[in-house]
């Protein structure tokens, strides 16, 4: 699925957090946002789901579409929007159940019951997330006696199972060791096949190896928007130049 932000504004109250974004992000590619910390990379990733709905006073003026349906549009549904737009938190935020519990939450609520069914895209989730080898024996047991860096890939399959077309996250990698990093960098290479990806990182390097795209946030404003390889050898703006090669953020 296509994603675009059209003259883009956020506000939180008074505080403008996000100014006349414009972005069109291409389907099964992976985007990569980058900025130093406080320039708006999560408050734009939420709005693609409108996970932002939550907070008071957040309002936003402009629009976001997603294939070109504007999911701020009065008559879409949350609920069927966060079916095709799923998300990956920082932390890994697995629900204290069973690992099999936790794969088939979303289906579950969706009223799906067949057990067959369910046994199915667990499966299937768990082997796109890179993890099923490594559960598939304790799929029983409480995920919360997982690693983080499994906790993390379980809830990349939860997000999987509900089937959606885009995958947002949020610097999902920020919490784990460099070996549960790389599990998750080739995981985002693999599905970007099948998903549209939008991640938020710091870390240079991973925006480097993982994205086909990467966009510059700077005071909430959309700087640069690039090729990741184009990018990094030749940004166009010296603010782009002077965060990529770490002289602030
Ligand atoms: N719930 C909120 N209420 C008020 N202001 C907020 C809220 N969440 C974020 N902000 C403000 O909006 C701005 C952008 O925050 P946001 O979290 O999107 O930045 P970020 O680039 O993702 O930062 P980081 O890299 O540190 O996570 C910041 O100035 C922040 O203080």
């Amino acid at each position: 699925m296509k994603l675009e932000a059209k003259s883009l504004n956020a506000f939180y109250g008074d505080f403008h957090a996000l100014k006349d974004i414009n972005i069109a992000m291409e389907e099964k590619n992976v985007t990569a946002f980058i900025g130093p910390s406080g320039c708006g990379k999560s408050t734009f990733l939420r709005t693609f789901n409108r996970m932002n709905d939550y907070i008071d006073g957040f309002r936003t003026e402009g629009e976001i579409l997603l294939d070109n349906r504007d999911i701020y549009d009065k008559n879409i549904r949350v609920d069927e929007l966060r079916k095709e737009v799923g998300m990956v938190f920082q932390k890994p935020n697995p629900f204290p159940k069973t690992i099999f519990e936790n794969v088939v939450y979303g289906l579950k609520i969706q009223g799906i019951k067949k057990k067959s069914v369910l046994e199915e895209v667990a499966e299937k989730s768990l082997r796109q997330a890179a993890i099923w080898d490594e559960v598939k024996d304790k799929l029983n047991k409480s995920a919360l006696a997982l690693s983080g860096g499994q906790q993390q890939r379980l809830c990349i399959a939860r997000a999987l199972a509900i089937s959606p077309s885009v995958l947002l996250m949020d610097e999902p990698a920020s919490a784990l060791d460099p070996i549960s990093t790389a599990k998750i960098e080739e995981l985002i290479y693999e599905l970007k096949n099948e998903y549209t990806i939008v991640i938020v990182t710091h870390n240079m390097q991973q925006a480097g190896r993982v994205s086909d795209n990467t966009a510059f946030f700077y005071m909430g404003e959309l700087v640069e928007y690039n090729k990741t390889k184009t990018m990094f050898t030749s940004p166009k703006d010296d603010r782009t130049q002077n965060y990529i090669t770490g002289r602030f953020g």
